[in-house]
């Protein structure tokens, strides 16, 4: 491809739906054959404005989701998976990142509004299930863009209950050959979410519900995913459908049955199943098209609470409800359940996500409430007196010790909780001291030879992946599986579809007791949105503590943010805010010409640094104090591309 410029017709080496992607790459979207992810490919990979129409796309996907997705979280580590989503035109709105991190390129792709449409980065499992509307998956050399190469990729878009795409899922693993079973994992995903799509958006008029008659009526009363579901108006049009009634109605797809009076379609008519009076019924009846026997049970969805209503009625409310931390909430529910019956704990997660967090609220709703919590930062404590610290030491018994001796951490939690925090950062020979410890139950003070028996629930956390470190050798082995009974893994902030609704309650949190509560506007929300929060829940508190505090009226704007927080950001929002803060041209300006000079000082700015640093764009980022992709975003904007290729030919290599 390199050398012709084309993709090789009728091969037969390469599967067909792969060359069909490869000549949409060439001829279509202009892209390099053989290329790595390079600069202009990075720079197709832009953030786009996430609107109000993604994040609600979200919000239903935070419902659809469910919570065991984190609790799968270890295994998508062990695997190196990442599991995306993106709207339907390719654009990333929520994403669970174990494996892309892993990719050189995988900085870049792994955030919310970046695309991954095949125009973008070339085919790949997500973009061309996107594309294609159909589910698509590539292993290694079948992706166009050399950065692929070592990673599987698998896409499937997700029906509406009108039988369009509302979304695709995608996977990617640096497990090359496992494309076709993430292709299958991946389709049974869609269907648990659309089955919660469905339900969730069906507010008026019937759910009917429909499945094969022989031996089925056993499961009456529980819906099952194989079921058919179709949603009717109450004038009796259907207006909804899943993929299971396309066998069952034999009919072509969903979007066909959509809009046609379900007469037509069933061959009888709604109302003689629902009646005139009563709410609900069952019907058993024979499909004309396919001669198959179902059974058909009708609901009407908005329905008084009455008898087998009220579970439809339910849903409707838990629609309603107000936001739950159901991540905290779950968390600390298997946390308490693990503590009990004294298995150890281990609560992993990135710095600022809540571990401390969790721990306290565990200690405090738990039968030890009453006794101490007792909390050791591994990481805090000179190497050399972790020891004492942890075991305590007797009187004199070493040069600068206390006459009385001390108690270790140890002793004083005893009948309590024991807290690792930064266990990942102990000292290796240490490891083995606490492990004896922790299996004998027992502690030897510095200086003594009398052990003392201690009843300590111990719970350790880290941000560090001690897995890794196991395999570096950094971490001993079996103090890993001695700690690591229950791993409970709090998300980042970022990989929370319900981020939004926890910044709100951090929001409030911050102004409880206050009258006039502030909120925060569109944009800033927007902002919120898809910022990565490095530093999680510990930095959205600090940037909204801070915002609140210079915010003038009762709206949080875009100007009340910390400057460095909307730098982090690359999309036009934060140049917007670049140059609101170079406004430094005089105010009597006509609005026009202060526009116009800022772009112009703007674009010299950019070029001169360009010049000077020969080219070198980190380096030109670094001078004018942007990130490289901000640099790159303002090259595009004055016409600076193909200078940038002569300027940095290393990176278009
Ligand atoms: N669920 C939550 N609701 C409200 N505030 C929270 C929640 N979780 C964490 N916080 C707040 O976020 C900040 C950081 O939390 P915490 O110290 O527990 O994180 P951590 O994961 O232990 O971080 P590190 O690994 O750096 O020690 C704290 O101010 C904490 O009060």
């Amino acid at each position: 491809m390199r050398q012709t410029g084309q993709a090789p017709q009728g091969a037969d080496w390469v599967r067909p739906q792969v060359l069909e992607a490869w000549a949409r790459c060439i001829d279509e979207y202009d892209l390099p054959p053989g290329s790595d992810f390079g600069p202009r490919m990075a720079m197709h990979a832009q953030v786009c404005r996430i609107d109000h129409a993604k994040q609600s796309l979200c919000d239903a996907f935070a419902a659809g989701l469910p919570l065991m997705v984190y609790n799968l979280r270890p295994f998508l580590d062990e695997g190196n998976v990442t599991i995306l989503l993106a709207d339907t035109q390719g654009h990333v709105v929520h994403l669970l990142d174990a494996g892309l991190r892993i990719m050189s390129a995988g900085q870049n792709l792994a955030r919310i509004g970046v695309g991954w449409h095949e125009a973008s980065i070339g085919n790949n499992g997500l973009g061309t299930a996107c594309l294609l509307d159909e589910p698509a998956a590539f292993e290694g050399k079948e992706h166009f863009s050399r950065a692929f190469h070592p990673f599987a990729t698998a896409g499937c878009p997700i029906l509406g209950s009108d039988g369009r795409a509302c979304a695709t899922i995608g996977m990617v693993t640096d497990r090359r050959d496992t494309a076709k079973l993430m292709l299958g994992f991946l389709r049974i995903t869609c269907q648990l979410l659309e089955a919660r799509l469905f339900e969730r958006f069906a507010t008026e008029g019937y759910l009917l519900r429909l499945r094969h008659r022989n031996g089925a009526d056993t499961l009456a009363e529980q819906s099952t995913l194989i079921d058919g579901k179709l949603l009717v108006s109450a004038e009796g049009v259907i207006e909804g459908a899943n993929r299971s009634t396309i066998d069952l109605l034999g009919v072509d797809s969903v979007a066909s049955v959509i809009g046609k009076p379900f007469r037509d379609v069933l061959g009888v008519d709604l109302f003689d199943i629902v009646g005139e009076s009563e709410a609900a019924g069952v019907r058993h009846l024979t499909v004309s098209k396919t001669q198959r026997h179902i059974r058909l049970e009708a609901l009407r969805l908005d329905a008084v609470a009455e008898g087998r209503h009220a579970r439809v009625k339910i849903k409707a409310a838990e629609r309603e409800e107000p936001w739950r931390d159901h991540v905290s909430e779950a968390a600390l529910q298997k946390a308490s359940a693990v503590l009990q019956r004294d298995i150890s704990l281990l609560i992993t997660g990135e710095s600022g996500v809540g571990k401390d967090h969790l721990i306290r609220r565990l200690h405090a709703s738990g039968p030890r409430k009453d006794r101490p919590l007792v909390a050791i930062n591994c990481a805090a404590i000179p190497r050399e007196l972790i020891e004492s610290e942890l075991f305590g030491y007797e009187g004199g018994s070493f040069t600068g010790a206390r006459a009385k001796g001390k108690k270790g951490k140890f002793v004083e939690a005893d009948g309590g909780v024991l807290f690792l925090d930064e266990i990942g950062d102990m000292a290796l020979d240490l490891q083995a001291t606490l492990l004896r410890v922790l299996d004998s139950s027992e502690v030897v003070p510095i200086g003594s030879h009398r052990p003392i028996k201690v009843d300590v629930r111990v719970v350790a956390a880290t941000n560090c992946q001690l897995r890794e470190m196991v395999k570096d050798g950094k971490f001993r082995r079996d103090l890993y599986y001695r700690l690591n009974g229950v791993q409970i893994w709090l998300p980042p902030l970022r990989e929370r579809p319900d981020r939004l609704q926890l910044l709100d309650h951090l929001l409030a949190c911050e102004q409880e007791g206050q009258g006039d509560r502030k909120r925060l506007c569109d944009e800033v929300r927007a902002l919120f949105f898809r910022h990565p929060w490095p530093g999680n829940i510990r930095e959205a508190r600090n940037v909204i503590r801070s915002s609140l505090a210079v915010a003038r009226d009762g709206v949080i704007r875009f100007e009340d943010l910390p400057h460095d927080f909307v730098e982090e950001d690359e999309t036009e929002a934060s140049d917007k805010f670049a140059d609101m803060r170079a406004s430094v041209a005089p105010a009597n300006w006509p609005t026009a010409v202060r526009k116009t000079a800022l772009s112009d000082w703007e674009e010299q700015a950019v070029r001169a640094a360009l010049t000077e640093c020969e080219g070198n764009i980190a380096k030109a980022a670094r001078r004018l104090g942007i990130t490289r992709a901000t640099l790159y975003h303002k090259m595009d904007r004055y016409g600076m591309r193909s200078a940038r290729r002569i300027a940095a030919p290393e990176a278009s290599r």
